[in-house]
C-alpha cells in the first residue's frame, strides 16, 4: 500500500480521535508498517492485499470530527474504499460535502454519535450505498433526495431532529427501515405501512398515514378555512362532522373514566397489576436516569418502598439506561413511569411485565433480581450482543443495570410466543401446517447459527432456548428473544452453552413435530420419550395428529425427526452444531419443495 494511503489514513484517525497519535499507536497505525500486510486494526484490504476496501472503527471512545476529505478527496483510497462505519463513538461535528467522491461507498455508519446540523445533498450522489445507519445522533434539516439510490436496501435515521417528509423510498427492497423519533411530518409515503409496522415510523407528531394511527384525513380536516373555499353545503357538513366529533369524544371521555374509576376499584382489592410498580426516569441533560419509586406486590413484603436513585451508592453511573436503539432513547422516561404496567410472566430467571406508552408503543420489561453478574460485566455483555443483529433475533431496546436488579427492555411482541402458538387454543394449531413449522424451524436454525458465530469468540450463547423465547412478531415471523441472559455461571463451558442451545433447539424441533409440551403433566420429558418410541421401531406415530392429516410430507417430517433426535443427544460432544443443522433442515426445505414441484406437475 502507497505510503500516501497510510498518511491519509493516519491523518484521518488523528482528527476522528481528537488526541493526535494515541490511537494509532493503539490500532497499530504507523507509517513505517504495511496496513494490510502488518494488519492495522479496523481496516479490511482486498485478497491481494493492495487497497484498503472497510474501515470499521466502532466503539471506540473516539471524539474528534469526520475529515472525510483524508478518505475521499485522496486517490487511490476514494477509488477502493467501500464501508466506512464509526458507530457508537463520541465524534461531533456535520458530515462533510466532500463524502460524494468516496464513489464505491456502499456502507457508511456513524450511529450512536454526536453529529450535527443537515445531511449533505452530496450523500445522494452515493449511487452504490445499499446501508446508511444515522440513528441516534443530532442531525436535522430535511433529507436529501435518497429515493436516487436505488439499492438501498437499509436506511436507520432514528433518534434524530429531521424534519420534512420522508422520500418516497422503494420500500419493496429495504430489509430495514426506521425514522421514528425525528420531527417528520406530513404522509408516510405509499407502500411504507406495507413493508414497516408503526415502530418504523412512531415519535413523529405530525406524520400520518398507514401504519400510524393518526389518518392524515383527521389533520388535514383541520387545517381547512370554514368559509374560504368551501361551499356552504360543505361548511354544513363540516359543522356536523365536527358535532359528531364532539360527542364521540364526551362518549369516549365517560368511559375512560369509567374505566379508571373501575381500575382503582380491582387494585385496591390488591390485584397483580403493577400500577404501583412505577418505573421512574428523570431526563436530566440527555442523561436517562431510572429507578422504581415502589415496588409491585411480589416485592412489597420484603421491602415497601424503594428508590434505586437514592438508596444505592453506585449513584449517576449505576443508574444509566444505556439506550441501543431509537425507540427508547427517543422516549421520556416519566412517560414510562405513567404507562400502565402489568406482571405478565415469572419466569425462572425474573419477571416480564407489559408496559404500555403513548402512540400504541408497547414494551416488554424483563426484571431480573440477584443475577450474580457484575454491573461491567453486564454493560459490556450487553453491548456485545447487541453489535450482533439478526432479522429474526430481538434486540434489547434498553437496558439498566444496579447491584442488585438488572432490566431489559425489548419491543412487546403481541403476537405470542411459539409456545402459545404450540400449545395455546387447538384452533391455533389448525392453522399451523407443516410448510410453516419447518420454515419456523429453519428461521430459527439460521438465526441461532448466526449469532453463534458472531459471539463464538466473546463465549455468550443463547442460554435459555425454549419455544417461550421464541416470539412471533407483527409479521408472524420468529424471534429469538432474551438471547445471552442466562446466569453467568452457566456460561462456564462457553463449547456446552453453545451445544446447550442445540439442545434447546432440538426440543423446540420435537414440540414442531409432536406438539406436545416438553415436559407433560406426569413429568414425562418429550426428549425422553420419543427417543423411547423411536427405539422400538421408526415411526411416524410421535407426529402431531394435526400434521398427519397432512400426509403428504411425512418422509420429511421423519427426517426433521432425525435432526431433533440428534440435537438431543444426551452427550453435548455428539450434537451437531448449529451451522450443521441449517444445512440439514435446507436439505429437507429442497426436498419438500422438490416434492410439491413434482406433486404440481
Ligand atoms: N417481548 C415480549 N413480547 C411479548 N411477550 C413476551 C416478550 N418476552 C417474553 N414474553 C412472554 O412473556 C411470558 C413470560 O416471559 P419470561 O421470559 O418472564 O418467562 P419464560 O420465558 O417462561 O421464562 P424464563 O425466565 O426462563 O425466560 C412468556 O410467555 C413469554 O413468551
Amino acid at each position: 500500500v502507497d505510503d500516501s494511503v497510510k498518511s491519509s489514513l493516519i491523518q484521518f484517525l488523528a482528527k476522528l480521535s481528537s488526541q493526535n497519535g494515541q490511537q494509532n499507536h493503539y490500532l497499530g497505525w504507523n507509517i513505517s508498517s504495511d496496513p494490510c500486510k502488518d494488519g492495522w486494526l479496523g481496516l479490511v484490504c482486498d485478497g491481494r492485499n493492495e487497497s484498503v476496501k472497510k474501515l470499521f472503527l466502532d466503539g471506540l471512545n473516539l471524539s474528534g470530527t469526520l475529515q472525510t476529505s483524508f478518505l475521499c478527496n485522496s486517490k487511490p483510497l476514494m477509488d477502493s474504499l467501500n464501508v466506512l462505519s464509526i458507530n457508537y463513538n463520541n465524534i461531533s461535528g456535520e458530515i462533510p460535502d466532500d463524502i460524494e467522491n468516496c464513489k464505491e461507498l456502499t456502507r457508511f455508519h456513524i450511529r450512536g454519535n454526536k453529529f450535527n446540523g443537515n445531511l449533505p445533498s452530496s450523500l445522494s450522489k452515493l449511487v452504490n450505498l445499499r446501508r446508511l445507519e444515522l440513528s441516534n445522533n443530532n442531525l436535522s434539516g430535511n433529507l436529501p433526495d435518497l429515493s436516487r439510490i436505488s439499492g438501498l436496501t437499509m436506511f436507520l435515521a432514528e433518534n434524530n431532529m429531521f424534519s420534512g417528509e420522508i422520500p418516497q423510498f422503494e420500500f419493496s427492497n429495504f430489509e430495514s427501515f426506521n425514522v421514528s423519533f425525528n420531527n417528520f411530518s406530513g404522509s408516510i409515503p405509499t407502500n411504507g405501512g406495507s413493508y414497516f409496522a408503526s415502530n418504523s415510523f412512531m415519535g413523529n407528531p405530525l406524520l400520518c398515514g398507514e401504519p400510524l394511527p393518526t389518518k392524515c384525513h383527521s389533520i388535514k380536516l383541520q387545517e381547512v378555512k370554514p368559509g374560504v373555499e368551501e361551499s356552504n353545503h360543505n361548511n354544513k357538513d363540516h359543522i356536523l362532522i365536527y358535532s359528531g366529533y364532539i360527542i364521540l369524544g364526551v362518549f369516549l371521555t365517560v368511559i375512560v373514566i369509567f374505566m379508571i374509576c373501575k381500575r382503582r376499584k380491582k387494585e385496591s382489592k390488591g390485584d397483580s397489576r403493577l400500577s404501583t410498580n412505577r418505573v421512574v426516569a428523570v431526563d436530566d441533560d440527555g442523561i436517562n436516569k431510572f429507578s422504581t419509586v415502589s415496588l409491585s406486590s411480589e416485592y412489597k413484603t420484603s421491602k415497601p418502598e424503594f428508590s434505586m436513585l437514592s438508596t444505592e451508592s453506585g449513584g449517576l453511573s449505576s443508574s444509566l439506561i444505556v439506550p441501543t436503539t431509537s425507540v427508547v432513547n427517543g422516549l421520556k422516561f416519566e412517560d414510562l413511569l405513567k404507562a400502565p404496567a402489568e406482571l405478565i410472566g415469572r419466569g425462572n430467571h425474573g419477571s416480564l411485565y407489559k408496559v404500555m406508552f403513548d402512540y400504541g408503543m408497547v414494551f416488554a420489561v424483563k426484571r431480573f433480581k440477584d443475577w450474580g453478574i457484575s454491573t461491567d460485566e453486564f454493560m459490556k455483555r450487553m453491548w456485545t450482543i447487541d453489535r450482533v443483529k439478526h432479522p429474526n433475533v430481538l434486540p434489547p431496546l434498553a437496558f439498566y443495570s444496579s447491584d442488585h436488579e438488572k432490566l431489559l427492555v425489548y419491543e412487546f411482541q403481541s403476537n405470542g410466543s411459539l409456545f402459545s402458538l404450540l400449545h395455546g387454543s387447538s384452533q391455533n394449531k389448525k392453522s399451523f401446517p407443516w410448510m410453516s413449522r419447518l420454515e419456523i424451524a429453519g428461521r430459527i436454525a439460521k438465526a441461532l447459527a448466526h449469532m453463534h458465530k458472531a459471539l463464538e469468540q466473546d463465549e455468550i450463547a443463547h442460554g435459555n432456548l425454549k419455544s417461550s423465547n421464541i416470539l412471533m412478531n407483527w409479521n408472524m415471523e420468529p424471534c429469538i428473544s432474551e438471547y445471552g441472559l442466562m446466569e453467568i455461571h452457566s456460561q462456564s463451558h462457553e463449547s456446552k452453552s453453545f451445544r446447550s442451545d442445540v439442545y434447546g433447539f432440538g426440543l423446540i424441533l420435537l414440540e414442531l413435530l409432536t406438539g406436545k409440551l416438553v415436559k407433560d403433566e406426569e413429568g414425562i420429558c418429550l426428549a425422553d420419550w420419543v427417543k423411547t418410541v423411536l427405539r422400538e421401531e421408526w415411526t411416524a406415530e410421535v407426529l402431531d395428529s394435526s400434521l398427519m392429516a397432512e400426509a403428504a410430507s411425512e418422509e420429511r417430517m421423519v427426517n426433521l425427526l432425525v435432526v431433533a433426535v440428534k440435537c438431543v443427544e444426551s452427550s453435548p460432544n455428539a450434537r451437531p452444531n448449529m451451522n450443521q443443522v441449517v444445512a440439514m433442515i435446507d436439505s429437507i426445505k429442497e426436498d419438500e419443495e422438490e416434492t410439491s414441484i413434482i406433486s404440481v406437475q
